[in-house]
């Protein structure tokens, strides 16, 4: 038996029989280099970072183009360096599948640091503050999901967490923004020293968003005498901070219980899968596929390391947007939040399972092929009808990548704008398209109307996954019941579907909002009616 620990990684028979490959690497050369001039720190600490970004690293440590690791940053679930960090010396194995079940397992140990952003946590911060005034420090990336980046509710208020912050100042931050401008305060006051912060989640135009939170910050503050106004000054000034935009692609789903019995039948013990206090599933492993795909704005003030020798594409920022269009708005997250939903609404509890459904194929190839590629420009460096036949053919249909409509269901309020907002808003605008035209997202908008009664298509109850508005949007809902006439569905269904930061239009003023009301009340006409209505549909 071994473990997976610093002291284990030295017994390499235990690894070669278990077809485990090792760092290619001197561990304590690259941790004492790193220690001494960090070049790249990582906020959120979850699952993409350690299976895509660290193996990204460390590709590049064992091809002699990088000589430091990364450290890791949490902003929000503490838990994760304490229980899945820390016990492992920072290691992650990541397992890399095919669709033929070909197994790639690997010790990512590129991982130098986990460290809690918070400034309970002293010591962590004390370190945090001395990276950040580091002048070999070139770039900070992220993958903190959507809602990390926000700093308003619905109402269109401050967050709590984010008032206080920009009443406080930058001295004692609690949001995981106002700690970012924080730190951004702390490098700026070390001599205006050069960074890129960039953001690798799932958002359109994720370098913006990042951008303005920052700034919002950093004006607020500058607006009170917190900070000065050069701060703001520096932050604007694209020759010394930049905010690139990427687009990231990798499906890398919650840690699979069959991987970590496969893992302890290799003879690794302590492979546990937890659920933090706030929603994070996590493991010593991470298990994802083969394919991926990292597209980022190439803009360096400090430098940055050769990431296209890992294979990350370094272009333009029209070009990164033309990619995330195609991915995050048409050919793959529309896709998987259709699954997502309809996988809840129908009792599946795996995509791969998902892709045999027939009428489930179906929705997706028109979700993609129809009404997604109509708008979607051509990135040029990966084509659209290819990548969307490679996520419904091969990658979704994956069934050694455990992937699960309730892991995508999550934050699903927040994905709405990006995965189906855009393209309503782009078909609405065009004066070529016609939004009436659009038949599959209203079925998917209606599924989730369904899906926040949180009753499956055989009249159960299930809990719905995490999301920050679910309290508010299931108050909607609410006392509507399966099988039962109403008069007045679209003035209540109306708060959501007139929403802007919901869809990013208003679904009754482009006049979407009577289709996805009368598909909603199909498929409220008693159990079984969620299948019949998309049978109906996609036939
Ligand atoms: N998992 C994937 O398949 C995948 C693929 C492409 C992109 N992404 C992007 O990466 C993000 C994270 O995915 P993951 O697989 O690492 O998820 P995860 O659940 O493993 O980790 C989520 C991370 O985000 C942090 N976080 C959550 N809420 C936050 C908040 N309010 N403020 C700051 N940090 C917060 C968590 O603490 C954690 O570090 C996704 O939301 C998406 O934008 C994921
Ligand atoms: O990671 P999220 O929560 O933004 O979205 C869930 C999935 O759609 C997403 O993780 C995909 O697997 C990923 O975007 C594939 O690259």
């Amino acid at each position: 038996m071994f473990e997976l620990k610093r002291k284990d990684i030295s017994k390499q028979d235990l690894w070669q029989n278990a077809n485990i490959v090792l760092p290619q690497f001197d561990i304590e050369k690259v941790k004492s280099a790193t220690y001494q001039d960090p070049i790249w720190l990582h906020f959120g600490a979850g699952n993409i970072f350690r299976g895509y970004i660290a193996a990204i690293a460390q590709d590049l440590i064992e091809r002699g183009e990088l000589d430091r690791g990364v450290i890791a940053a949490e902003l929000f679930d503490y838990e994760i360096i304490d229980k899945i960090y820390k016990p492992y010396d920072n290691l992650c194995l990541v397992v890399t599948s095919d669709a033929k079940g070909n197994l790639e397992k690997r010790v990512i140990a590129s991982i130098i640091e986990g460290l809690k952003c918070d400034k309970s946590f002293e010591a962590d911060w004390q370190r945090l503050c001395r990276i950040f005034e580091s002048s070999t420090l070139e770039l900070v990336t992220f993958t903190i999901t959507e809602k990390g980046y926000n700093l308003f509710d619905l109402k269109g208020d401050y967050l709590p967490a984010v008032k206080e912050d920009l009443e406080n100042g930058p001295q004692s931050p609690k949001s995981s923004m106002g700690k970012v401008a924080a730190l951004a305060y702390v490098r700026y006051k070390s001599g205006r020293k050069p960074i890129a912060y960039v953001s690798l989640d799932n958002c359109s135009k994720n370098g913006e968003k990042l951008q303005s939170s920052i700034v919002q910050i950093a004006k607020e503050w500058a607006k009170t005498g917190l900070v000065e106004e050069d701060f703001v000054e520096y932050l604007d000034d694209s020759s010394v901070v930049s905010f690139p935009w990427s687009m990231i692609d990798k499906i890398v789903p919650r840690p699979s219980e069959k991987i970590k019995e496969l893992l302890e039948k290799d003879g690794l013990e302590n492979m546990d899968i937890i659920c933090t206090s706030k929603n994070t599933y996590i493991a010593p492993f991470v298990n994802t596929e083969k394919a991926q795909y990292l597209v980022i704005e190439n803009n360096f003030p400090n430098g940055r390391p050769p990431l296209e020798r890992a294979g990350v594409f370094m272009t333009d920022r029209k070009t990164v947007e033309d990619s995330e269009r195609m991915k995050v708005q048409t050919c793959l997250n529309p896709l998987h939040t259709a699954l997502a939903i309809f996988g809840c609404l129908l009792g599946y509890k795996t995509i791969y399972e998902e892709v045999k459904d027939e009428h489930l194929k179906r929705l997706i190839e028109k979700i993609g092929y129809d009404e997604g590629l109509r708008v979607v420009v051509d990135p040029k460096i990966i084509n659209p009808r290819e990548y969307i036949k490679e996520v419904i053919e091969e990658r979704f249909p994956n069934p050694y990548i455990p992937d699960t409509p309730q892991r995508i269901a999550t934050d699903t309020s927040q994905k709405m704008p990006i995965r189906f907002g855009e393209t309503i808003k782009a078909y609405a605008e065009s004066p070529d398209l016609d939004v009436k035209s659009l038949r599959y997202i209203p079925l998917v908008i209606a599924g989730w109307l369904r899906y926040l009664m949180c009753i499956d298509d055989e009249g159960k109850t299930f809990e719905p996954s995490p999301d920050p508005l679910i309290l508010e949007l299931k108050k909607h809902l609410e006392g509507i019941v399966l099988g039962k006439e109403y008069e007045d569905l679209e003035e209540r269904l109306r708060p959501i579907l007139a929403n802007e930061v919901i869809f990013r239009v208003d679904l009754f003023k482009v006049g979407l909002s009577q289709k996805v009301v009368e598909y909603f009340k199909e498929m409220i006409q008693g159990i079984g009616a969620v299948r019949k209505t998309l049978q109906k549909y996609v036939s």
